[in-house]
């Protein structure tokens, strides 16, 4: 078991490198952004479609470190960049992993420019800009996709499977918690950032609102609670954030609890909380917890507990790094990390292709929509609407013949 822990870890981080198609999909990222190695590049190599062709950073010296360092051929730097990477014909898709307050004039501009875009999480600063760019990809036939990783593994679509299954009866309840240890985010962070859409439920936060939506199958009607732990120099950033969530029938049976926490304090003042990833779902018949939902390839347990007859519970602990055997048109190795997942459905979806599983544009409206309603339920304002505007279309009548 150690053995394979290792392999699989090691080769999530160093994966091999496939021959490349004819004509592979090239992808821009606009940002030298942290989590685009792990998210995109890394995911890159493997996926004999996706050559990372090019980078745009605001500073051409970071531009270029990072190009060399990733093996990235086209570097744009300067003010300019984004939209002269936008302009590039050769791109074929944008990953745009800007702060969350720039998701969408960039991830408009892209989708004007032509471009599919995988967009980093949470989708936009508000329900209405996440709707508007969904809108915007359909009018023009290309893909936009949120990039919630997690959804993509095989460990929660078997937690998905196991609780659509019936084997436990009806959900009853919902718990689902990503606390990021102290130390991990600096105070500059983007993430303490109000004009930046920053906020531990925006951050971490989103991952549970998310997991939450797609095991009930249903979207809240109500936040009856939801109380924030704000930084004292910022009332409107939320370092943590706690919310309870109401369904609407045939949902109104589960209560859940969301929880995100973007600096929890150690354990005795030394130990970081490792185990507070996980979601939790219990249900007339028993219970099933996913632990470490959000980076299962490294390690996760799906533990199910059913009650039997006479009150009496059978235990079981299943892993799913992989799909089951079997499925058709599986795709995937042990070491496929969420993004590698993520990446080849969402290639897949741009060649016309059926992905493995998808996740929609209502899916991640109505994500904005609960993050939104527990902000205000919080008394929290609102993340900042962007400014950007839409060019306006010529009006047909007008144009000159
Ligand atoms: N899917 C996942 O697992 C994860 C997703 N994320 C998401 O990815 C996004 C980026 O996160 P992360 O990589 O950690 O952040 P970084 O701060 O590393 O990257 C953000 C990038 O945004 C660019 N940028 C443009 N304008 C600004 C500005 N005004 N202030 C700061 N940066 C600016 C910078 O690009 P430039 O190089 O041009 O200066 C920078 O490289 C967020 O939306 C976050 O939620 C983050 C971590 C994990
Ligand atoms: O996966 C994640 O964990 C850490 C967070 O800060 C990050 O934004 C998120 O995507």
């Amino acid at each position: 078991m150690a053995y394979s822990l290792l392999k699989r870890v090691y080769t999530a981080f160093n994966p091999p490198s496939e021959p490349k198609t004819a004509e592979p999909l090239k992808f821009g990222i606009l940002g030298a952004a942290r989590i685009a190695p792990p998210a995109l590049i890394q995911p890159a190599k493997s996926h004999p479609d996706v050559v990372v062709y090019a980078v745009a950073a605001r500073d051409i010296n970071k531009a270029t470190k990072y190009a060399k360092k990733w093996g990235i051929e086209k570097v744009f730097g300067g003010k300019g960049s984004y939209q002269e990477l936008l302009d590039d014909p050769q791109v074929d898709v944008v990953y745009n992993p800007l702060p969350n307050g720039l998701h969408y004039e960039w991830t408009m501009k892209a989708l004007q420019a032509g471009k599919h875009v995988l967009l980093e999480k949470p989708s936009s600063n508000s329900a209405e800009e996440t709707r508007k760019m969904f809108e915007l990809a359909e009018k023009n036939g290309l893909v936009l996709l949120e990039a919630f990783h997690y959804r993509f593994h095989p460990a929660i679509q078997r937690l998905k499977a196991i609780l659509d299954s019936g084997e436990l009866g009806t959900i009853k309840s919902i718990e689902s918690m990503l606390h990021i240890p102290k130390g991990f985010v600096g105070e500059d962070d983007i993430r303490y950032q109000f004009e930046l859409g920053g906020g531990a439920l925006m951050d971490c936060g989103c991952y549970t609102v998310s997991s939450t939506l797609y095991l009930a199958s249903s979207t809240p009607s109500e936040v009856p609670t939801a109380k924030a732990l704000t930084v004292p120099t910022n009332p409107h950033i939320d370092r943590a954030m706690t919310a309870t969530l109401a369904f609407p029938a045939p949902k109104s049976n589960i209560t859940a609890s969301i929880s995100g926490h973007l600096s929890n304090p150690n354990k005795w003042g030394i130990l970081p909380k490792l185990g507070e990833i996980y979601v939790k779902v219990e249900c007339e018949g028993g219970e099933a917890t996913l632990g470490n939902f959000v980076m299962p390839t490294i390690y996760h347990w799906i533990e199910v507990k059913k009650t039997g007859n006479g009150g009496k519970v059978e235990r079981r602990v299943e892993k799913a790094y992989i799909w089951p055997a079997g499925q058709k048109d599986a795709k995937g190795e042990e070491w496929w990390t969420t993004y590698r997942f993520q990446l080849e459905a969402f290639v897949d979806q741009v060649r016309g292709r059926k992905p493995q599983t998808w996740m929609t544009a209502q899916e991640s409206i109505d994500n904005m929509k609960t993050i939104e309603m527990i902000y205000a339920k919080a008394g929290l304002d609102p993340r900042p609407a962007s400014t950007y505007v839409l060019p306006a279309e010529p009006d047909a009548s007008t144009v000159p013949v």
